[in-house]
């Protein structure tokens, strides 16, 4: 490894948009499909599904996403699954991770909501006791699912309130999915106190941007990276502090920037942009949350001191209380400081 790259490897980290099925890893992902072995299009053998995750446009990443959604059947494959996301996170430094959980998509496939909401519960408790590692849930609605979806996760969301709830998100497709029609779940959900955190201007225009902050009451954008067109937008964001979490791999491998060097994060931190870099769904775009430091680095000609103020950007970013962003905070100043290169 490179000595960026062992500097990364080894940097305390808080990741902030990384989607639970999308983490699901090949070997995972694998195990699930031979567990339904010909009734499901998803490949049993990892290198075929390196293949199968190669995408021709977003809404084909879609489809491929809901497909390995088909594979999760019951609490157990939460569970399971839950456990491996963190042990992936842990392994990379990750110290705090906000994790988006979809759990119409789970429920509707017949998984009870109590059975779920217990099963991911399991999973962060074990997971913060045997790997060191703070997991926190983004419960999101699946945006292709409409409203019905919206009322759904709600429910779910204020009925069951696992713990580990902390955010309201909105992702899959924004193309004919206007986000102003959530504006009364949303509204709902920040009531109750939980924090709003819809995806926006991943695939549409800095518009989407605009309807999340106005109608959605947005304190942090999913993606949000088309802001960059916008310099009225730009200068707001920067202004109120509203950051963004940018998934440089992402964008590329769901088509959303056409190659890496037009990706627009050196404009954003330009701007005075609040910004995370994230992983997203890093199995399914054949990357780590490491991976995306060392991708931002490039992109932003950073040295350890840039990556370094890359992580305590996400840690202040977080929902992580004033006295834990300021833990975490000082364990990545002590590594920096630990480690010239
Ligand atoms: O990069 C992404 N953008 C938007 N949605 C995503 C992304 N990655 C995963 N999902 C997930 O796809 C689910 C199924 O529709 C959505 O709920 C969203 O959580």
């Amino acid at each position: 490894m490179t000595d960026l790259a062992t500097f990364i490897a080894g940097l305390p980290k808080a990741e902030l948009h990384v989607h639970h099925v999308g983490s699901a890893s090949p070997r995972i992902v694998a195990e699930l499909a031979a567990r339904h072995e010909g009734r499901t299009p998803v490949p049993a053998d990892p290198a075929a599904l390196a293949e199968y995750f190669v995408f021709r446009d977003f809404a084909h990443f879609i489809e491929i996403y809901l497909n390995v959604v088909d594979l999760i059947r019951d609490p157990e494959d939460v569970r399971i699954l839950t456990y491996e996301v963190a042990r992936e996170l842990a392994r990379q430094q990750v110290r705090y991770a906000e994790l988006t959980i979809t759990p119409y998509s789970h429920v509707r496939r017949g998984i009870p909501a109590p059975a779920f909401c217990e099963a991911i519960e399991d999973a962060r408790k074990h997971a913060e006791a045997e790997l060191g590692i703070v997991l926190r849930w983004c419960f999101d609605i699946p945006g292709e699912a409409g409203l019905p979806a919206a009322e759904e996760t709600l429910r779910i969301a204020l009925e069951e309130r696992p713990d580990g709830l902390i955010s309201f998100g909105l992702g899959g497709p924004e193309i004919g999915v206007p986000r102003p029609q959530f504006k009364p779940y949303f509204d709902q959900a920040r009531a109750a106190g939980l924090r709003s955190v819809p995806h926006a201007g991943e695939t549409t225009g800095p518009e989407t941007i605009w309807d999340a902050l106005r109608d959605l009451g947005a304190e942090r954008i999913g993606h949000g990276i088309s802001a960059a067109a916008d310099p009225a937008l730009l200068a707001h964001l920067a202004e109120h502090r509203i950051p963004l979490e940018v998934c440089p791999t992402s964008n590329l491998r769901t088509r959303a920037v056409a190659s890496l060097d037009e990706h627009p994060l050196r404009a954003l931190v330009d701007a005075g942009v609040p910004v995370s870099i994230n992983s997203d769904d890093p199995p399914m775009f054949g990357t780590t949350l490491d991976d995306e430091y060392a991708v931002a680095a490039r992109l932003l000609g950073y040295g350890p001191d840039g990556v370094a103020g890359l992580a305590r950007s996400a840690v202040t970013a977080s929902f992580l209380s004033a006295p834990e962003q300021a833990r975490l905070i000082a364990e990545i100043d002590a590594y920096a400081a630990a480690n010239p290169t």
